[in-house]
């Protein structure tokens, strides 16, 4: 798979780059401790037994989280018993993965079933959902045939991406199977035929290679996947799109949706367009915020905001920290004002290149900037295990102003995966923002507690 070796590649030139850029990093480090001192020791010394805290617990975790019934990563079975095809198995055991989830060893059973089962499936942020899908998408590639039999649908190129070389990994041991990516910068000639298994796209693309150039013929659809499902049947220009391409399968094509959330509508019109779905929910929204402590820090106006970022800059570049604006235009700002002020921090938005986008993406995978600042862009799906903490500059709303629980949801599940603990941290300089801050609180009924760095109190409950 050439697209798989061109990002390893890509990544190991990264990775020979890093002890040069560390330096001037730790120099970077070593000059925000010093402001940051200045500043207000209190509050840095606050974050950083916060954040000492919550790493250490993350380390003991997951072997206890497999044995506890009630986490969404405990399981009972091994990847054996679910029968998975010994190339494949191997593959996912060279990834380092021991024993499947929960919604790996609940989802699999019934992906893998003869005749094929539909599924819509919620599972919270971070618990291996695109194992569970990826496994079912290479179980069921017949290499015999030479066109695309597999389609799996993302709302954003980064996590198309992500999601193919996720696929490339667990398939590394198939060299038979192939894969094509559809998204922004790739092409095709019209008029051709594609002979790879599987596709992984955004809708707008896969619609155009579908239906203007027709080098897939969607009629061969055997499985469909809709990755972040949710948001693609909610938001219009999305949900325009699937459905066409939808309405173009087979009768017979299954239909596997997943998501950590779906709202009532969301889920009834789900189970309207996928017909006699198995419906997997391992968890109440509510329940899957137990593993990552969430915090506001009143501040006065924007300024007092970035402030707010400066005095705990050292104590969140202890591991990795993606912090999320509303607009792109605050997240240019902040990322200006932040390195014109010596820190090194990455900015993504929809304004840069796809190329571009990949480029920061995967120098902050492999901690070339231990700070990503972008917007709801990446809310949804992106996997750096080494991001502890989530700071929202601004809370997420909907476009009336109001709170977007889901979307807030999903941003701080960008840290806290598979067991490890996180920290999201809100900033709050309005009584709207804080009137959203209190809805979200409501919503999910899991306290969002000030961080106020002269309560020693709170310094002494931090963790318990
Ligand atoms: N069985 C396993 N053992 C060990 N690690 C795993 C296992 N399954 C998945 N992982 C790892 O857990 C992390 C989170 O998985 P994944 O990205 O699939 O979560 P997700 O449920 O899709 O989350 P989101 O809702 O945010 O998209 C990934 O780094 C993945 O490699």
């Amino acid at each position: 798979m050439d697209w798989a070796k061109k990002a390893e590649d890509q990544v190991s030139k990264l990775v020979s780059n890093l002890e040069i850029d560390k330096k001037d990093d730790s120099e970077a480090d070593k000059k925000t401790g010093e402001e940051a001192d200045g500043a207000s020791p209190a509050e840095t010394s606050l974050m950083l037994k916060i954040i000492r805290k919550g790493l250490v617990e993350s380390k003991l975790d997951l072997e206890v989280q497999r044995q506890d019934p009630n986490s969404p990563l405990h399981s009972v079975k091994t990847f054996e018993k679910l029968h998975l095809k010994p190339e494949i198995l191997k593959g996912i055991y060279a990834m380092g993965f021991n024993a499947p989830s929960k919604i790996q060893e609940t989802a699999l059973p019934l992906l893998l079933a003869d005749p094929p089962q539909n599924m819509i499936a919620q599972s919270q942020s971070g618990t291996g959902k695109t194992a569970a899908f990826v496994l079912a998408m290479l179980s069921r590639v017949d290499t015999r045939l030479t066109h695309p039999q597999v389609l799996c649908l993302s709302p954003t190129y980064e996590l198309a991406i992500q999601t193919g070389e996720a696929a490339a990994k667990m398939a590394q041991f198939c060299p038979e199977i192939k894969l094509k990516f559809a998204v922004r910068g790739e092409d095709v000639e019209p008029g051709t035929k594609l002979t790879e298994h599987i596709i992984i796209g955004t809708p707008g693309k896969v619609l155009d290679w579908g239906l203007k150039f027709r080098v897939i013929d969607l009629k061969k659809i055997r499985v469909f996947v809709l990755d972040e499902a949710d948001v693609m049947i909610a938001t219009q220009g999305h949900h325009d799109q699937c459905i066409r391409i939808h309405k173009q399968l087979p009768a017979k094509c299954q239909m596997l949706f997943f998501s950590a959330t779906y709202d009532k509508d969301v889920m009834e019109f789900a189970q309207h367009i996928v017909p006699e779905a198995n419906i997997i929910r391992l968890q109440r929204e509510e329940e899957s915020l137990d593993n990552i402590k969430q915090y506001y820090v009143r501040c006065r106006s924007e300024d007092e905001k970035y402030q707010a970022i400066q005095n705990i800059y050292g104590s969140i570049t202890i591991g990795q920290a993606i912090i999320f604006c509303h607009t792109r235009k605050t997240a240019g700002w902040l990322a200006g004002k932040m390195s014109s002020d010596g820190h090194s921090v990455a900015v993504l938005s929809g304004d840069l290149t796809v190329e571009q986008r990949l480029a920061v993406l995967d120098r902050f995978r492999v901690g070339l900037e231990k700070v990503l600042i972008t917007t709801n862009v990446l809310s949804r799906g992106i996997d750096v295990e080494q991001v502890t903490i989530v700071v929202n500059f601004d809370l997420p709303m909907d476009a009336k102003g109001r709170a977007d629980c889901e979307t807030y949801l999903h941003r701080i599940g960008r840290t806290g995966r598979f067991g490890k603990n996180g920290i999201a941290i809100n900033l709050i300089d309005s009584e709207k923002a804080m009137a959203i801050c209190s809805a979200i609180e409501d919503h999910f009924k899991k306290p969002i507690k000030e961080l106020n760095a002269d309560n020693s109190e709170e310094i002494e409950k931090i963790g318990s």
